[in-house]
């Protein structure tokens, strides 16, 4: 189990993670989410002790990582920023790891093999593809047969057999009774692979939901309009408070009105519609909806989805 306690981390005069709270419980894989510069690297740094918060504080199977006598038994993690020494092979890479820990070759050979770089183990980490460096971190993380595992944007970069092999990784891991909480910032992935979901923005928590409870609000929420009176029509609704993406042929995508309401406001301005219709919002689109605040904040210049009379498309 991990707890974060209003988690606050400041450098200098930037705020990274603000008063965040949350409980990550073994069992279910946890997404991670927010966008780039959200704090979720932060907060898994600090959660594995990496870096002190300026306040509150992370607690992981009970206690802070510090206070573990054998943490690598009890959190396993990866984060982004590898840094393997490129000379070694794979093998004496994890030999290493297990002798400063003692860990038995035994393991090693298993965990190789959890991984599936059995073919490669004996070849120089230095001639890895991204997918290979993956497993490899994996596998570090995995050494210790941790209760606990922590993987910081592990899809980053893999072709889709990669991605697959980790969704199916981190299910049987959750399935064994292990905390899993992996971080991303691509909603579409998290669906497939989380049951649960921490989402943050600009620092702060956003939402802490089930992956089915956020599929059920993402529906019906946008309708789709298509008409001869695109730019009109665009207008009228951004006007009553909608947001709006116009895409080609004339079709709008709007969030923020019923269809029904959309509908009354074309009749009642005269703008002829050809279609009408409520859509399921991708889980990408609620998702950037959930965090357009954050974004906003952080990148005011950029060009965002539906902010409303800005002509933009995704
Ligand atoms: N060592 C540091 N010194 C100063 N600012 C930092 C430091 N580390 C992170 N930040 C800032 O804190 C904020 C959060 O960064 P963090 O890397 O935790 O976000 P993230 O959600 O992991 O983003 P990404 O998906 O891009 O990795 C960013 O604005 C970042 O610039």
């Amino acid at each position: 189990m991990i707890e974060a306690h209003s988690l606050t981390k400041r450098y200098g005069e930037r705020t990274a993670v603000e008063d965040l709270s949350f409980t990550v419980r073994p069992g279910t894989v946890t997404g991670f989410l927010g966008p780039n510069g959200a704090g979720k690297s932060t907060t898994m740094r600090m959660l594995l002790g990496l870096d002190a918060p300026t306040s509150g504080r992370a607690v992981v199977n009970g206690k802070s990582y510090a206070a573990h006598r054998a943490p690598l038994h009890e959190v396993g993690a990866m984060l982004e920023a590898r840094t393997v020494h490129t000379g070694r092979s794979a093998y004496n890479h994890l030999r290493v790891l297990a002798a400063t820990h003692g860990i038995s070759t035994d393991r090693i050979e298993e965990v190789i093999d959890l991984v599936g770089l059995r073919a490669v183990a004996r070849k120089r980490i230095g001639s890895f593809s991204l997918g290979m460096g993956q497993r490899l971190g994996i596998a570090c993380a995995l050494l210790g047969d941790p209760a606990t595992v922590m993987l910081d944007e592990p899809v980053n970069g893999l072709d889709p057999e990669g991605i697959l092999w980790i969704r199916h990784l981190l299910k049987g891991l959750a399935a064994e009774g292990r905390t899993v909480l992996v971080s991303s910032h691509l909603m579409s992935e998290m669906a497939l692979t989380a049951e649960h979901l921490i989402v943050i923005g600009r620092g702060r928590l956003i939402a802490d939901t089930s992956v089915a409870e956020f599929t059920a609000r993402a529906a019906g929420e946008v309708v789709r309009v298509r008409t001869g009176e695109a730019e009109k029509l665009r207008g009228l609704l951004t006007g009553a408070g909608g947001s709006v993406t116009a895409q080609e042929g004339g079709v709008l995508s709007v969030t923020g009105l019923s269809s029904e309401r959309i509908g009354r406001i074309a009749a009642d301005h005269g703008v002829a519609l050809a279609e009408l219709t409520p859509q399921q919002a991708s889980l990408e689109e609620a998702f950037m909806e959930l965090t357009r605040n954050a974004l906003e904040f952080q990148a005011p210049a950029a060009q965002l989805v539906g902010t409303g009379g800005e002509g933009g498309t995704e």
